[in-house]
Parts: structure tokens; sequence; C-alpha cells
């Protein structure tokens, strides 16, 4: 994210202020070295996201979605009685088996799908992107929608992880390493942004306007040209947009989205008010299971790993995959903060201490593909550390 100063403004309550939150990130992941590669709601404006705290010991699925098992891999299963029948019988008018292929394209019909926020915000708008007929659950932190997903408590979380203005979103690369869970999808959604305020209020009466720092990020200078000094980063775009409604503010505003507009009943001053006309954000779709890789399609493998001191170790762990032609769509390091130094004999003989990086690297392949887990043992030989974080099919829609 666009490094930005967010001046404390004293209208919002304790709560919220303590809320404010910046994308550098506390997380400590715990890759342990040389561990080997795995293959592996209704919208309701009152809906009040899942505490962090929330906690409950892992229980069966209680929500109607089944599971099966295909190959030792437990796959989430589509409800079958929603099934349209026809598609599920073959020529003589015989039920058909139940592909992987079925199972993948589950519309999520009866899932409970965890984003972070209040409703009306924009991962809400990806999740129902991602699994049209889901239930959608509010969460109050990423952290918060990972624990849901692992708590049994909802069955999918859909997270950001990059934006084309705003770059990537850090926490969730350091989260995806301290959960088990598996990235099933990605989802992209184009992010179009609006000015709200309270009914009467004009755009001159603004001093002030709240949002989550992405979406302030990514319309700094138009709220610049629109003459709005002050920016306060709050949770979420639709915390933000309830926040002006419930305070009833009359001098601040809140970057959010139209439907939160309309659900917290404010006024839209401005629209597409981000700097750039094209303003998508990545999500990934996450899942205590991961799904079957096939080669039938376009597919991404996102992995993590990292590497021993040395020249061109980065050099060689790229060349794996240049080798056996699979593409990069996505590099990105980050600390590596359980082993946050490596230790180097310089060119004088003095021994100089490093940081150290874990490189999340997203390829233009199916973990199915022989060619795939080929580089992958490869770079395992030499690796310090290395996971797999899923085999997913890659969003080919319009964002
Ligand atoms: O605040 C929201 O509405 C969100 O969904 C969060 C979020 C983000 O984390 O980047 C998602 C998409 C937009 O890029 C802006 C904000």
């Amino acid at each position: 994210m666009a490094s930005m100063t967010t001046p404390r403004l004293p209208f919002l309550p304790a709560r919220t202020r303590s809320a404010v939150t910046t994308s550098s990130s506390s997380s400590s992941s715990s890759p342990s070295p040389r561990r080997s590669i795995k293959c592996s709601s209704s919208t309701n404006a009152n809906s009040a996201p899942l505490p962090s705290t929330s906690r409950r010991p892992p229980a069966p699925v209680a929500d109607g979605v089944g599971s099966a098992d295909l190959n030792g891999l437990r796959a989430p299963s589509v409800p079958v009685a929603d099934s349209p029948l026809p598609a599920y019988r073959d020529p003589h008018g015989l039920p058909r088996p139940l592909t992987s292929a079925d199972l993948m394209e589950s519309s999520g019909e009866g899932l409970k799908v965890a984003y972070q926020g209040f409703p009306g915000a924009y991962s809400e708008a990806a999740a129902k992107k991602a699994y049209p007929n889901c239930q959608t659950v509010p969460c109050e932190h990423f952290d918060t929608a990972f624990q849901a997903v692992q708590n049994w408590i909802v069955d999918r979380a859909v997270l950001p992880l990059e934006n084309t203005l705003g770059g990537s979103i850090h926490r969730n690369y350091d989260l995806l390493l301290r959960h088990e869970l598996h990235i099933v999808g990605e989802v992209r959604l184009a992010v179009r942004h609006c000015l709200l305020a309270n009914r009467g209020v004009k755009i001159e009466n603004l001093r002030n306007v709240i949002s989550h720092p992405q979406a302030l990020a990514q319309c700094e200078h138009t709220l610049t040209e629109l003459g709005i000094e002050h920016r306060q980063a709050v949770d979420d775009t639709a915390g933000a947009a309830k926040l002006v409604a419930e305070q009833m503010l009359q001098d601040t505003g809140a970057v959010a989205s139209s439907l939160a507009a309309e659900l917290y009943e404010l006024d839209i001053l401005a629209e597409n008010i981000q700097d750039e006309k094209v303003n998508v954000t990545r999500f990934m779709m996450l899942a205590r299971e991961p799904i079957i890789p096939r080669v039938d399609k376009p597919f991404k493998t996102s992995i993590v790993f990292s590497l021993e001191e040395g020249p061109g170790q980065l050099f060689k762990a790229l060349a794996v995959f240049a080798l056996r032609e699979i593409n990069l769509t996505k590099i990105e390091s980050r600390p590596h903060k359980k082993r946050p130094f490596r230790v180097a004999d310089d060119t004088f003989s003095t021994r100089v201490k490093y940081f150290d990086y874990l490189f999340y690297v997203d390829l233009e392949a199916s973990m199915a593909d022989p060619k795939t887990q080929n580089a992958l043992r490869n770079l395992e030989e030499f690796a310090t550390f290395s996971r797999v974080l899923g085999s997913y099919p890659t969003d080919v829609s319009e964002a």
C-alpha cells in the first residue's frame, strides 16, 4: 500500500480508533526448515463482524454441505439436492457419476463464507462473486476469517491479496503461513469507489474522509482535488460508511461502495473516485481442504519458499520453473520472521548478517501437471523451506 500519514481525528469513538489498521504485519509465520512440499449472508447492514475472539472446537460442518472422498483428498461437494437433475443424467436417463468438476463448480449454495469487514465491503462482493449463492459472514479482522474457517465456523474465506493500485496486502501473505488453510480459488473484482456522506451534506462541507487504508490510497489524488485534506484509516470501507451514518457526521465523508451507500442510507456525492479508472483487487478463496487440481483448464499454483545464503540462489530457484517453461505471474518477498537473519561471509571475510526472506510465487501451472511436480521436487532439493499453498483455477472472468 502507498505510504500515507493518517492524522488521528478527534471525532472517532475509542473502539474505532483502536481498530485503525495499517498493512504492516505482526504475524509470526512458522515455516520449519527443510519442510517438504505437500501437494496438497444475506446482506444485512446490522450483521456485526465476527470478533477475533470467536473460537469453537472443531466440529463437523452443520450447514448441509457434505464432502466427497476422492483419491484420498476430501473435496467440498455441491448439495446434490439443489443440482439441476438433467445435468446428472446420461443419455439413457441414468444418473451419471459426480465428477470433481461438478464439485469445484459449486455455486456456493449452503456455504458459509467469511470476509473481513461489515456488510457492503468489497470483500463481501468478492465472496458473492466467488460463491454466488453463499451466506456471507462478516469478520472483524483477516485473522478472524482465517480462524473461522480453521475452527469450522464457516466453510470458506475470501480475502484480498493484491490490488492494481495499492499493491499487495502483506498481512494476508503472512497469515497464510500461520494457518493450515489451502487456496482453492481466486477472484478478481473491479473496485469502484464512491464518496458518501449523510443526506444534505455537500462536498464543500467535508473536512475529513474515512475509509480502509487501501481505499484511501486508491483515491488519494482525487480526494485532494476535491479539497478534502484529512484522512482517517479504519478497518474497512463499509465500516467507514456505517460510522458516518451512525454518528450522523456532517463534516466527514466515507470512501465506500454504492452498496454501502444503500445499506447505510448515505448519499453518493461522487462516483468512480479511484485515481485510475482500472482498479482491480484479487482475492483468494480459502478452505480447509485442497481441491483436486486439473489440467483441462487454466490453473495456478501458489507456493512459498526460503533459500540458503549465496550468490544466484534466487536465480537458481526461479530457473527450476523457467527451464520447464512454467510462467510466473507474481512474486512477493516477506520477512522470514522465524529466521530473521542469514549469516554470510562478505568479500572481506567478515561475517555479516543479512535479513532473510520468504518468497511467495504464483505459477501459471497446475499441480496435476508432472512438469510442475518435477519443478517443485527440484526446488525442494535446495530450498530451506517450501510449501504449496494451493493449486486452483485461474479467474478468467471479467473483473
Ligand atoms: O474495505 C473493504 O471494503 C475491503 O473489502 C477491503 C479492501 C482491501 O483490503 O484492499 C478490498 C478491496 C479494496 O481494494 C479496498 C479495500
